[in-house]
């Protein structure tokens, strides 16, 4: 159903001057889900979101947000989103509360005071305090409010924890999962990778204006490398599992104590190992940084080279 569908952008190009910044961006974000946009700076996750709230126009390609046209219809669609900028511009005469106040009457005055107070609370927030007093990471809580406190159907949320600590970084990707909870769709921008694998059920990584990959955080560990640790009751010889596909040796200790790296499903080399005198083996389980980083350390996927 095509209200199932609640971001599509279609062969998005842009170009500043002659920096072609999106080369073709294509990708779908399904209602009710959390869509993390991974990559590295200059990828060009920034003009992908500014596009898609019709704030800059592509030059080429289409974009529906909400079942709408995203560049005809941007007055609406920003007022049913939730956004995050990058760089956010406060008022810093202001308090945080009388900035948040002014910020919703211009968008027509749908905020939950009640949430907004719950949520200054969960992220230790002084509303009261002039901006101009606020540190960096408070600076961004007042954004983060901002963009959740007329309960959007849509979040779009370019890097949500710049500048917060760990434990209030927590508890903003918190908040992402207790919107999708609520029905809202949640598209969120990064360059971290714990977090992304933390909270979005869906990953797109955009590389030099591509998404080269769009998939579960699960899909894209289990495709990376593995290293195994495997011990042996007694030596076995070097070439034991020099032969399997995937499988690279890293250190061999007497035969007794062998670090592996494997690529993909370990099916070969758990059999392998049913036929030698096995003592125990311990799999580390990548994260997807490493998963992320072993990409963009790979040229295949992008004719242009690294
Ligand atoms: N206003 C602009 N004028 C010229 N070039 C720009 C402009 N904005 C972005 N670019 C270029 O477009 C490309 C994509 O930038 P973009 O900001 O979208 O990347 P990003 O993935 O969001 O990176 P970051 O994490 O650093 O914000 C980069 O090469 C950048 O230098």
């Amino acid at each position: 159903m095509a209200d199932e569908i609640t971001i599509e952008l279609r062969d998005v190009q842009k170009w500043y001057g002659d920096v072609h910044a999106l080369r073709g961006v294509s990708l779908t974000v399904k209602r009710g889900e959390i869509f993390g946009f991974l990559g590295p700076n200059g990828a060009g996750k920034t003009t992908t979101i500014r596009c898609m709230l019709g704030m800059i126009f592509p030059q080429a390609g289409h974009i529906r947000i909400l079942g709408l046209d995203a560049l005809r219809h941007s007055v609406e669609v920003r007022a049913r989103t939730g956004y995050l900028p990058g760089e956010l511009h406060l008022d810093e005469s202001m308090t945080a509360e009388a900035h948040l106040r002014f910020f919703n009457d211009v968008r027509g005055g749908k905020a939950d005071w009640a949430y907004v107070h719950e949520l200054a609370e969960r992220l230790r927030l002084d509303l009261h305090r002039p901006i101009r007093n606020l540190s960096l990471g408070n600076k961004q809580k007042v954004g983060v409010i901002q963009a959740l406190m007329h309960r959007p159907e849509l979040l779009i949320m370019d890097e949500p924890t710049t500048g917060l600590d760990p434990l209030m970084q927590r508890e903003v990707l918190q908040l992402l999962r207790e919107a999708a909870q609520s029905g809202a769709t949640v598209f969120f921008s990064s360059h971290i990778m714990s977090e992304v694998e933390a909270v979005a059920q869906r990953v797109g990584i955009i590389r030099r204006g591509r998404v080269v990959e769009v998939a579960e955080p699960e899909t894209l560990i289990r495709r990376a490398l593995r290293r195994v640790r495997v011990r042996f009751r007694e030596p076995v010889a070097e070439d034991a599992l020099a032969d399997l596909e995937g499988v690279s040796l890293l250190e061999w200790q007497d035969g007794t104590e062998v670090w592996l790296e494997v690529r993909g499903t370990l099916d070969a080399l758990v059999q392998r190992l049913a036929t030698l005198p096995l003592l125990d083996m311990d799999v580390e389980r990548p994260s997807l940084e490493e998963v992320f980083l072993a990409y963009y350390a790979n040229g295949d996927h992008d004719e242009e080279g690294v």
